[in-house]
Protein backbone atom coordinates (compact mmCIF):
# COMPACT_ATOMS: atom_id res chain seq x y z
CA UNK A 1 0.00 0.00 0.00
CA UNK A 2 1.08 3.23 -0.28
CA UNK A 3 0.21 6.98 0.65
CA UNK A 4 0.14 10.48 -0.57
CA UNK A 5 -0.71 12.90 1.27
CA UNK A 6 -3.41 16.00 0.04
CA UNK A 7 -4.20 18.43 2.44
CA UNK A 8 -3.43 16.63 5.57
CA UNK A 9 -5.42 14.02 4.71
CA UNK A 10 -3.95 10.59 3.31
CA UNK A 11 -5.22 8.77 0.43
CA UNK A 12 -4.01 4.84 -0.01
CA UNK A 13 -3.58 3.42 -3.26
CA UNK A 14 -3.57 0.00 -3.64
CA UNK A 15 0.08 -1.13 -4.97
CA UNK A 16 -1.13 -3.84 -7.15
CA UNK A 17 0.95 -5.52 -9.88
CA UNK A 18 0.86 -4.25 -13.88
CA UNK A 19 0.74 -7.31 -16.14
CA UNK A 20 2.24 -7.13 -19.57
CA UNK A 21 -0.23 -9.28 -21.22
CA UNK A 22 1.87 -8.99 -24.74
CA UNK A 23 4.67 -11.21 -23.23
CA UNK A 24 5.04 -13.83 -21.78
CA UNK A 25 4.74 -13.95 -17.98
CA UNK A 26 8.19 -14.35 -16.10
CA UNK A 27 8.08 -16.39 -13.11
CA UNK A 28 7.89 -13.17 -10.94
CA UNK A 29 5.05 -11.70 -12.29
CA UNK A 30 3.13 -14.91 -11.87
CA UNK A 31 4.41 -14.84 -8.05
CA UNK A 32 3.07 -11.44 -7.60
CA UNK A 33 0.01 -11.84 -9.42
CA UNK A 34 -0.83 -15.00 -7.38
CA UNK A 35 -0.60 -12.70 -4.20
CA UNK A 36 -2.46 -10.46 -5.69
CA UNK A 37 -5.35 -12.81 -6.49
CA UNK A 38 -5.28 -13.90 -3.42
CA UNK A 39 -4.49 -10.34 -1.36
CA UNK A 40 -6.49 -7.95 -3.23
CA UNK A 41 -8.90 -10.25 -5.96
CA UNK A 42 -7.61 -7.41 -7.97
CA UNK A 43 -4.64 -6.61 -10.62
CA UNK A 44 -3.42 -4.26 -13.82
CA UNK A 45 -2.68 -5.04 -17.27
CA UNK A 46 -1.04 -3.12 -20.17
CA UNK A 47 -0.28 -3.58 -23.45
CA UNK A 48 -3.92 -5.48 -24.04
CA UNK A 49 -4.18 -4.50 -27.46
CA UNK A 50 -7.34 -1.74 -26.44
CA UNK A 51 -6.61 1.04 -28.28
CA UNK A 52 -7.05 4.60 -27.09
CA UNK A 53 -9.12 5.43 -29.84
CA UNK A 54 -11.61 2.88 -29.24
CA UNK A 55 -12.11 3.72 -25.63
CA UNK A 56 -12.54 7.62 -26.82
CA UNK A 57 -15.12 6.12 -29.43
CA UNK A 58 -17.07 4.60 -26.52
CA UNK A 59 -16.80 7.11 -24.12
CA UNK A 60 -18.71 9.79 -26.41
CA UNK A 61 -21.11 7.14 -27.72
CA UNK A 62 -22.05 6.83 -23.94
CA UNK A 63 -22.29 10.58 -23.76
CA UNK A 64 -25.17 10.81 -26.19
CA UNK A 65 -26.41 7.53 -24.76
CA UNK A 66 -26.63 9.09 -21.43
CA UNK A 67 -27.81 12.72 -22.05
CA UNK A 68 -31.22 10.88 -24.31
CA UNK A 69 -34.38 12.23 -22.09
CA UNK A 70 -35.65 10.16 -19.46
CA UNK A 71 -38.23 8.31 -21.27
CA UNK A 72 -36.14 7.67 -24.31
CA UNK A 73 -33.75 5.63 -21.69
CA UNK A 74 -36.72 4.63 -19.94
CA UNK A 75 -38.22 2.24 -22.64
CA UNK A 76 -35.19 -0.58 -22.63
CA UNK A 77 -36.11 -1.26 -19.00
CA UNK A 78 -36.27 -1.78 -16.31
CA UNK A 79 -39.77 -1.99 -16.35
CA UNK A 80 -40.52 -2.68 -19.80
CA UNK A 81 -39.46 -6.16 -21.50
CA UNK A 82 -36.10 -5.30 -22.71
CA UNK A 83 -34.16 -4.96 -19.12
CA UNK A 84 -31.09 -3.23 -20.82
CA UNK A 85 -31.35 -0.11 -19.04
CA UNK A 86 -30.76 0.42 -14.95
CA UNK A 87 -32.01 4.33 -13.97
CA UNK A 88 -30.59 6.22 -11.26
CA UNK A 89 -32.28 5.48 -8.18
CA UNK A 90 -32.14 1.62 -8.67
CA UNK A 91 -28.17 0.79 -7.63
CA UNK A 92 -28.12 4.68 -6.54
CA UNK A 93 -29.33 7.76 -7.42
CA UNK A 94 -25.93 9.10 -9.18
CA UNK A 95 -25.66 5.46 -11.35
CA UNK A 96 -27.06 4.88 -14.49
CA UNK A 97 -26.15 1.84 -16.93
CA UNK A 98 -26.60 0.05 -19.78
CA UNK A 99 -26.05 -3.45 -20.67
CA UNK A 100 -25.02 -5.49 -23.93
CA UNK A 101 -25.35 -8.82 -23.84
CA UNK A 102 -23.05 -11.32 -25.75
CA UNK A 103 -22.82 -13.60 -27.42
CA UNK A 104 -24.17 -11.66 -30.07
CA UNK A 105 -22.82 -8.01 -29.02
CA UNK A 106 -24.12 -6.97 -32.18
CA UNK A 107 -27.34 -7.83 -32.08
CA UNK A 108 -27.39 -7.03 -28.39
CA UNK A 109 -26.63 -3.17 -28.75
CA UNK A 110 -28.37 -3.16 -31.95
CA UNK A 111 -31.37 -3.78 -30.01
CA UNK A 112 -30.87 -0.63 -27.89
CA UNK A 113 -29.54 1.46 -30.27
CA UNK A 114 -33.29 1.29 -32.48
CA UNK A 115 -34.99 2.40 -29.68
CA UNK A 116 -32.61 4.82 -28.24
CA UNK A 117 -31.74 6.88 -31.49
CA UNK A 118 -34.25 5.87 -34.20
CA UNK A 119 -31.58 4.05 -36.44
CA UNK A 120 -29.54 7.06 -36.83
CA UNK A 121 -26.49 6.13 -34.70
CA UNK A 122 -24.63 3.33 -37.22
CA UNK A 123 -21.48 3.44 -35.14
CA UNK A 124 -23.31 2.55 -31.63
CA UNK A 125 -23.64 -1.34 -32.30
CA UNK A 126 -20.30 -1.74 -34.61
CA UNK A 127 -18.63 -0.18 -32.28
CA UNK A 128 -20.03 -2.12 -29.02
CA UNK A 129 -19.03 -5.65 -31.09
CA UNK A 130 -15.68 -3.98 -31.31
CA UNK A 131 -15.15 -3.46 -28.28
CA UNK A 132 -16.89 -6.48 -26.32
CA UNK A 133 -15.27 -8.89 -29.17
CA UNK A 134 -11.60 -7.50 -27.78
CA UNK A 135 -13.12 -8.15 -24.30
CA UNK A 136 -14.19 -11.72 -24.82
CA UNK A 137 -10.73 -12.72 -26.35
CA UNK A 138 -8.91 -10.96 -23.41
CA UNK A 139 -10.89 -12.50 -20.86
CA UNK A 140 -9.87 -15.76 -22.34
CA UNK A 141 -5.87 -14.83 -21.97
CA UNK A 142 -6.48 -13.69 -18.78
CA UNK A 143 -8.03 -16.59 -17.14
CA UNK A 144 -5.21 -18.72 -18.40
CA UNK A 145 -2.81 -16.11 -17.09
CA UNK A 146 -5.02 -16.58 -13.63
CA UNK A 147 -4.83 -20.25 -13.91
CA UNK A 148 -1.41 -20.71 -14.33
CA UNK A 149 -0.93 -17.85 -11.31
CA UNK A 150 -2.93 -20.98 -9.28
CA UNK A 151 -0.65 -23.74 -10.01
CA UNK A 152 1.86 -25.30 -12.12
CA UNK A 153 0.07 -26.71 -15.33
CA UNK A 154 -3.44 -25.87 -14.10
CA UNK A 155 -4.35 -23.70 -17.51
CA UNK A 156 -3.90 -26.73 -19.55
CA UNK A 157 -5.81 -28.84 -17.09
CA UNK A 158 -8.24 -26.93 -16.28
CA UNK A 159 -9.25 -24.33 -19.21
CA UNK A 160 -10.94 -26.27 -21.96
CA UNK A 161 -13.07 -28.45 -19.56
CA UNK A 162 -14.24 -26.01 -17.50
CA UNK A 163 -13.87 -22.58 -18.89
CA UNK A 164 -14.28 -23.40 -22.56
CA UNK A 165 -18.35 -22.24 -22.56
CA UNK A 166 -17.68 -18.47 -20.58
CA UNK A 167 -19.63 -16.21 -21.87
CA UNK A 168 -19.46 -11.75 -21.39
CA UNK A 169 -21.45 -9.03 -20.96
CA UNK A 170 -20.76 -5.40 -20.98
CA UNK A 171 -21.86 -2.27 -18.65
CA UNK A 172 -21.33 0.70 -19.54
CA UNK A 173 -21.71 2.87 -16.67
CA UNK A 174 -22.30 6.61 -15.87
CA UNK A 175 -22.02 8.72 -12.82
CA UNK A 176 -23.38 11.80 -11.92
CA UNK A 177 -22.43 14.35 -8.46
CA UNK A 178 -24.66 16.49 -7.10
CA UNK A 179 -23.53 20.37 -7.79
CA UNK A 180 -22.11 20.65 -4.02
CA UNK A 181 -21.65 18.54 -1.28
CA UNK A 182 -19.32 16.10 0.60
CA UNK A 183 -18.25 12.38 -1.53
CA UNK A 184 -21.20 10.22 -2.39
CA UNK A 185 -21.49 6.53 -3.07
CA UNK A 186 -21.89 5.98 -6.50
CA UNK A 187 -21.71 2.32 -6.97
CA UNK A 188 -22.30 0.60 -3.32
CA UNK A 189 -20.17 -2.11 -2.30
CA UNK A 190 -20.27 -5.59 -3.82
CA UNK A 191 -18.96 -8.63 -5.33
CA UNK A 192 -18.81 -9.33 -8.62
CA UNK A 193 -20.57 -12.38 -9.54
CA UNK A 194 -18.55 -13.27 -12.65
CA UNK A 195 -15.56 -15.32 -12.98
CA UNK A 196 -13.35 -11.88 -14.16
CA UNK A 197 -14.43 -8.56 -14.54
CA UNK A 198 -12.36 -6.18 -17.26
CA UNK A 199 -13.03 -2.62 -16.10
CA UNK A 200 -12.07 0.72 -18.16
CA UNK A 201 -12.08 3.78 -15.39
CA UNK A 202 -12.07 7.01 -17.00
CA UNK A 203 -9.33 9.72 -15.05
CA UNK A 204 -11.76 10.52 -12.52
CA UNK A 205 -11.28 7.58 -10.34
CA UNK A 206 -13.19 6.90 -7.28
CA UNK A 207 -13.01 3.00 -7.47
CA UNK A 208 -12.17 1.50 -3.74
CA UNK A 209 -11.72 -1.91 -3.00
CA UNK A 210 -11.95 -3.28 0.69
CA UNK A 211 -8.98 -4.44 2.24
CA UNK A 212 -8.56 -7.88 4.65
CA UNK A 213 -8.72 -5.20 7.64
CA UNK A 214 -11.75 -3.56 6.53
CA UNK A 215 -10.45 -0.48 5.15
CA UNK A 216 -11.26 1.02 1.91
CA UNK A 217 -8.02 1.75 -0.67
CA UNK A 218 -8.10 3.77 -4.04
CA UNK A 219 -7.93 2.00 -7.27
CA UNK A 220 -6.27 4.83 -9.75
CA UNK A 221 -6.76 4.98 -12.88
CA UNK A 222 -3.70 5.51 -15.21
CA UNK A 223 -3.91 5.99 -19.14
CA UNK A 224 -3.40 2.47 -21.33
CA UNK A 225 -4.11 0.30 -18.09
CA UNK A 226 -6.96 -1.57 -17.39
CA UNK A 227 -8.07 -2.96 -14.32
CA UNK A 228 -8.92 -6.60 -13.64
CA UNK A 229 -10.95 -8.25 -10.51
CA UNK A 230 -12.02 -11.54 -9.28
CA UNK A 231 -15.23 -12.76 -9.53
CA UNK A 232 -17.28 -14.96 -6.74
CA UNK A 233 -17.58 -17.70 -9.72
CA UNK A 234 -13.77 -18.03 -9.80
CA UNK A 235 -13.73 -17.16 -6.25
CA UNK A 236 -15.71 -20.31 -5.42
CA UNK A 237 -14.36 -22.50 -8.34
CA UNK A 238 -10.90 -21.99 -6.70
CA UNK A 239 -12.10 -22.58 -3.17
CA UNK A 240 -10.64 -19.61 -2.08
CA UNK A 241 -7.43 -19.48 -3.93
CA UNK A 242 -8.66 -16.26 -5.92
CA UNK A 243 -10.58 -13.47 -3.68
CA UNK A 244 -13.62 -11.80 -4.97
CA UNK A 245 -13.30 -8.90 -3.43
CA UNK A 246 -15.82 -6.04 -1.99
CA UNK A 247 -15.31 -2.90 -4.24
CA UNK A 248 -17.39 0.25 -4.56
CA UNK A 249 -17.16 3.39 -6.42
CA UNK A 250 -17.04 6.85 -4.05
CA UNK A 251 -17.53 10.03 -6.00
CA UNK A 252 -15.88 12.99 -4.85
CA UNK A 253 -15.38 15.80 -6.77
CA UNK A 254 -18.99 18.03 -6.98
CA UNK A 255 -20.52 18.00 -10.48
CA UNK A 256 -18.56 15.87 -12.84
CA UNK A 257 -19.46 12.57 -14.24
CA UNK A 258 -17.74 9.93 -14.50
CA UNK A 259 -17.54 6.53 -17.44
CA UNK A 260 -16.57 3.28 -17.12
CA UNK A 261 -16.87 0.13 -18.78
CA UNK A 262 -17.11 -3.24 -16.77
CA UNK A 263 -17.02 -6.31 -19.02
CA UNK A 264 -17.82 -9.32 -17.40
CA UNK A 265 -16.96 -12.58 -18.24
CA UNK A 266 -19.01 -15.75 -16.54
CA UNK A 267 -19.25 -19.16 -16.40
CA UNK A 268 -22.24 -20.67 -18.77
CA UNK A 269 -25.82 -20.55 -16.38
CA UNK A 270 -26.18 -24.04 -16.49
CA UNK A 271 -22.69 -25.32 -15.10
CA UNK A 272 -22.28 -26.62 -11.88
CA UNK A 273 -19.62 -24.86 -9.58
CA UNK A 274 -17.29 -27.39 -7.55
CA UNK A 275 -13.57 -26.84 -6.88
CA UNK A 276 -12.00 -29.73 -8.28
CA UNK A 277 -10.33 -32.16 -6.64
CA UNK A 278 -6.34 -30.50 -7.57
CA UNK A 279 -7.76 -27.33 -6.50
CA UNK A 280 -8.95 -28.42 -3.15
CA UNK A 281 -5.54 -30.02 -2.20
CA UNK A 282 -3.72 -27.12 -2.63
CA UNK A 283 -5.45 -26.14 1.14
CA UNK A 284 -3.31 -27.94 3.95
CA UNK A 285 -6.46 -29.50 5.79
CA UNK A 286 -7.93 -30.18 2.03
CA UNK A 287 -10.86 -28.44 3.39
CA UNK A 288 -13.94 -27.38 0.83
CA UNK A 289 -15.25 -23.86 1.00
CA UNK A 290 -18.61 -24.40 -0.58
CA UNK A 291 -20.67 -26.82 -1.74
CA UNK A 292 -21.48 -27.53 -4.92
CA UNK A 293 -23.99 -25.28 -6.68
CA UNK A 294 -25.88 -24.19 -10.34
CA UNK A 295 -24.28 -20.76 -11.83
CA UNK A 296 -28.31 -20.02 -12.22
CA UNK A 297 -29.23 -20.39 -9.17
CA UNK A 298 -26.84 -17.87 -7.34
CA UNK A 299 -27.39 -15.37 -10.26
CA UNK A 300 -31.02 -15.35 -9.44
CA UNK A 301 -30.30 -15.12 -5.39
CA UNK A 302 -28.10 -12.16 -6.16
CA UNK A 303 -31.00 -10.93 -8.11
CA UNK A 304 -33.73 -11.45 -5.88
CA UNK A 305 -32.14 -10.38 -2.45
CA UNK A 306 -30.61 -6.79 -3.59
CA UNK A 307 -31.96 -3.47 -2.99
CA UNK A 308 -34.35 -2.99 -5.75
CA UNK A 309 -33.89 -5.83 -7.54
CA UNK A 310 -30.82 -4.89 -8.51
CA UNK A 311 -27.70 -7.17 -8.74
CA UNK A 312 -24.80 -5.43 -7.22
CA UNK A 313 -25.44 -4.35 -3.66
CA UNK A 314 -25.04 -6.75 -0.75
CA UNK A 315 -25.07 -10.42 -0.52
CA UNK A 316 -21.55 -12.98 -1.74
CA UNK A 317 -21.30 -16.36 -3.04
CA UNK A 318 -20.44 -17.24 0.33
CA UNK A 319 -23.68 -16.23 2.23
CA UNK A 320 -25.08 -18.75 -0.65
CA UNK A 321 -22.83 -21.80 -0.85
CA UNK A 322 -20.14 -21.18 1.90
CA UNK A 323 -20.28 -24.27 4.21
O1 LIG B 1 -17.38 1.89 -12.32
C1 LIG B 1 -16.50 1.26 -11.74
O2 LIG B 1 -15.35 1.67 -11.62
C2 LIG B 1 -16.80 -0.08 -11.12
C3 LIG B 1 -18.05 -0.70 -11.63
C4 LIG B 1 -18.33 -1.99 -10.96
O3 LIG B 1 -17.79 -2.33 -9.96
C5 LIG B 1 -19.33 -2.88 -11.55
O4 LIG B 1 -19.99 -2.48 -12.54
O5 LIG B 1 -19.48 -4.01 -11.06
FE1 LIG C 1 -18.09 -4.45 -9.60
Amino acid sequence: MSSKSNNNKAYYYADLPILDISQPLEESSLESLSKACKEWGFFHIINHGISKDLCNQLHSLSKCLFSLPSDTKLKLGPFSNVKSYTPPFIASPFFESLRVNGPDFYLSAKSSEDVLFHKTNSKFSETMQEYCSKMAELCEKIVKIVLMSIGEGFEKMFYDDEFRKCHGYLRINNYSTPEEGEEVEGLGMHTDMSCITILYQDEIGGLQVKTNDGEWIDIKPSEGTLVVNIGDMLQAWSNDKLRSSEHRVVLKQPCVNRFSLAFFWCFEDHKVIVAPNEVVALHHANKRFYSPFLCLDYLKFRENNQKGSFEKVGFTVRDFAGI
